[in-house]
């Protein structure tokens, strides 16, 4: 039998050959998920102007030291306003919340504080100097840098984009990634299945996966196992890829499409994987463009696992992101696992209350129901065979 190649080993292969992808000009609306391409500075200073916290007079704090007093309102300022107004000594306005500050006042009385009247008002206790005032710049001084490149672009991020007036952004964009199935007995959800066929499921599961890591995804359909058929698929679909991943076909049978097409170019390594599940797995690049691909195995857990191993952190790094090990957190195992030799595990496992984990009851990589009972994935060492309860070990959330 050929040795194994280490999961470290084969991820660090992976990681070394994907690329960042080129930075792209998008709409704003179309930037969520991504990562900036620039760095973002301030063109104004936020807020660009002093302007009122609340409803209420803008005064000058000195003229109502001695409240309760009454005094002259002389105009009334809403946002928006864009008159440059000015009150003197004695003299207060009537400002709503975001209106710009008159010169000569220095503090904001809330509406609570008076009888609200229109004409003249009584003010009932004093305020502080700033009080209710919020400066120009107090968020954001004109040039500073706001969002540094490389910054992940969440809603807040894009609100602040959008505050910062921008309309469109430079960002790394989000990887496109074509799923194409292989198997000659997959039928399409909602086809009625024939004697020995069963429905395709690994391209639903693989491009849910891709979108929720930040990719687009798009399902290329079947292919049957029929190696030509396979390459001309792939021919088609590498127009609008930056990364290909293949379902089925990599293992030791007869009909193998995926590596019968893809071993003798010379650009994708099939290797034996030291894990379980997702033993037998391909990577390497295809076409003119060297788009990387994933050769994953056919089983549903294994091409699941192996996307979560694998195919997440090439998107993250295509996508701009920096390179960090899959989370992991720690827990104290409620039930003894098994493990085979020399191969890391990662059994399905339900994270419990208080920092437990226990193995979902069916472990076979051809269970994805059993899959979608579970929440994390547990890891075993390769050297370890056996653990009792109540062991700490280390555990992905998925
Ligand atoms: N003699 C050996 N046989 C197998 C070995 C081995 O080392 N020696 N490895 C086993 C392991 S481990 C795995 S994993 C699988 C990998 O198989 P393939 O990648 O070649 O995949 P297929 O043969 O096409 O399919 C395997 C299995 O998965 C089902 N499948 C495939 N695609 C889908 C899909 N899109 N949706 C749902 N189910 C799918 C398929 O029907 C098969 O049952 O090889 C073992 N064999
Ligand atoms: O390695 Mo296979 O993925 O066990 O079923
Ligand atoms: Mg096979």
């Amino acid at each position: 039998m050929s040795s194994m190649k280490s999961v470290d080993d084969h991820l660090s292969d992976i990681l070394r050959t994907v690329r960042v992808l080129a930075p792209l000009e998008v709409e704003l609306e179309r930037a969520l998920g991504t990562t900036l391409a620039e760095e973002v500075t301030a063109p104004v200073a936020l807020p660009p102007f002093d302007n009122s916290a609340m409803d209420g007079y803008a005064v000058r704090a000195e003229d109502v030291a001695d409240a309760p007093v009454t005094l002259p309102v002389i105009d009334d300022i809403a946002a928006g306003d864009g008159r440059l107004q000015a009150i003197g000594p004695g003299m207060v306005m009537r400002i709503m919340t975001g209106a710009p500050l008159p010169a000569g006042a220095d503090a904001v009385v809330p509406v609570e504080w008076t009888d609200g009247g229109t004409a003249q008002v009584a003010i009932g206790r004093p305020v502080r100097e700033g009080n209710a005032i919020r400066r120009s710049g107090e968020d954001v001084r004109a040039g500073d840098v706001v969002l540094p490149a490389g910054t992940p672009i969440g809603p807040a991020q894009l609100g602040v984009l959008a505050g910062l007036g921008r309309r469109r952004v430079l960002v790394r964009p989000r990887p496109r990634v074509v799923v194409i199935s292989t198997g000659a007995e997959l039928v399409e959800p909602g086809l009625p299945l024939g004697a020995g066929q069963i429905w395709e499921s690994n391209s639903f599961a693989l491009v849910a996966a891709v979108r929720e890591a930040g990719g687009e995804g798009y399902r290329a359909g079947i292919v049957g196992d029929d190696a030509a058929g396979f390459l001309d698929q792939l021919d088609a679909q590498l127009l609008r890829a930056d990364l290909v991943i293949t379902s089925g076909g990599v293992s030791m049978g007869a009909y193998e499409p995926v590596k019968e097409a893809l071993g003798p170019l010379g650009t994708v390594r099939f290797e034996r994987v030291a894990m379980q599940p997702g033993m037998p797995q391909g990577f390497g690049v295809v076409g003119e463009d060297q788009i990387p691909i994933f050769a994953l195995p056919g089983n549903p857990v294994s091409s699941f696992v192996s996307f979560v191993l694998f195919v997440r952190p090439a998107l993250r790094k295509m996508g701009g992101l920096p390179e960090e090990p899959t989370p992991t957190v720690r827990a104290l195992t409620t039930g003894p696992l098994h493990s085979p030799e020399g191969r890391r595990s990662y059994l399905r496992g339900v994270l419990g209350p208080g920092g437990t984990v226990g193995p979902v009851s069916r472990q076979g990589s051809h269970q994805l129901a059993a899959l979608a009972s579970a929440n994390a994935l547990i890891v075993v060492p390769e050297d370890v065979t056996e653990l009792p309860e109540g062991t700490d070990v280390e555990v992905i959330p998925l």
